[in-house]
């Protein structure tokens, strides 16, 4: 039987495996470490190894976790505690943030992953929010390495460093305030060129964003990590800028994430793979 190519094409968006029967429960699925990267487990037994004959292996995805630090934890909490709907009425953000924006474990996991088997020295984060993927990420770049992350709202800025001064991985990152397009053309030749890049910034500006570090910004072996999860970092829509707060409205972004995913797909020289929320474009390999 021919095996299908797990990234041709979008994983299905599964948070829990069923796992057939026959297939071996793992007691302690923190022991599934890949050994790649040691702090990076896998909740679901899909390393499982099938014990009868002619039982087929599931074909499922299942987010790394990851465990997070103290400080992490921290933020999380300050996180889910904030009132962000008060601050944004108190004119504190420029945002209405939800919580949910803010990367959870599995996203932390996913990333601090693509980071470890990348051997990523410099990454850029494109919307930074509350910062917390971003120290996920330092945590897990080697000495010298280096996370630029960009964010149009000094409030969520402040936010995150406050509890970024308290990492022993802090130092590794740099943050910009101000408009992702504003950093690409200022900072980025700079501090590039990035060996990932995550874009979870306003979806009007992907494709964009992509084209602009298509011009000497990425490393050769760069992965360009792009949110693709509807409404999520939406800027309001312009009349509410000037004047009625009360009244937030923002496009979910759906049309523009189509719309930038067609034209990734006609990039000849990366691959593409869908799934948890993202999709992730990586070189393809040489024929
Ligand atoms: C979904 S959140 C980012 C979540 C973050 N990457 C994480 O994983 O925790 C999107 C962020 O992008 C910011 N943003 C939106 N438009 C932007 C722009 N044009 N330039 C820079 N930041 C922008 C928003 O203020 C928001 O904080």
């Amino acid at each position: 039987m021919a095996c299908p190519n797990p990234f041709n094409g979008s994983f299905p968006r599964v948070s829990h495996v069923t796992v057939p029967k026959g297939y071996p429960r793992v007691a302690h699925p923190q022991n599934l470490s890949t050994g790649a990267f040691p702090t990076a487990t896998f909740s679901q037994n899909f390393l499982a190894v099938p014990n009868k004959p002619g039982v087929p292996k599931p074909v499922s995805w299942s987010p790394p976790q990851a465990p997070s630090s103290d400080v992490i934890g921290e933020m999380r909490e300050a996180v889910k505690s904030t009132d962000w709907w008060q601050l944004y009425l108190d004119k504190k953000t420029k945002f209405r943030v939800a919580a949910d924006w803010s990367a959870d474990s599995s996203r932390c996991g996913l990333l601090q992953t693509l980071c470890a088997v990348s051997g990523a020295r410099r990454v850029l984060e494109i919307g930074q929010c509350c910062g917390v993927a971003t120290l996920a990420m330092a945590e897990v770049l080697p000495e010298g390495g280096q996370v630029c992350s960009v964010e149009i709202d000094p409030f969520l800025a402040d936010f995150a460093k406050q509890f970024w001064a308290r990492s022993p991985h802090g130092g590794k990152i740099h943050s910009f305030i101000g408009t992702a397009m504003e950093y690409l053309k200022g900072n980025a030749p700079h501090d590039g060129p990035f060996d990932l890049v995550v874009i979870d910034a306003d979806k009007d500006g992907i494709w964009e964003y992509y084209c602009k570090l298509k011009q000497g910004l990425l490393a050769p072996k760069a992965i360009v990590v792009v949110d693709t999860t509807p409404h999520k970092g939406q800027p309001p829509d312009r009349y509410v800028r000037f004047g009625a707060e009360h009244k937030w409205e923002s496009n979910s972004g759906q049309e523009a994430i189509e719309a930038a995913l067609k034209h990734f797909q006609t990039e000849d020289s990366v691959s593409m793979a869908s799934f948890g929320g993202v999709t992730v474009l990586y070189p393809k390999p040489a024929a």
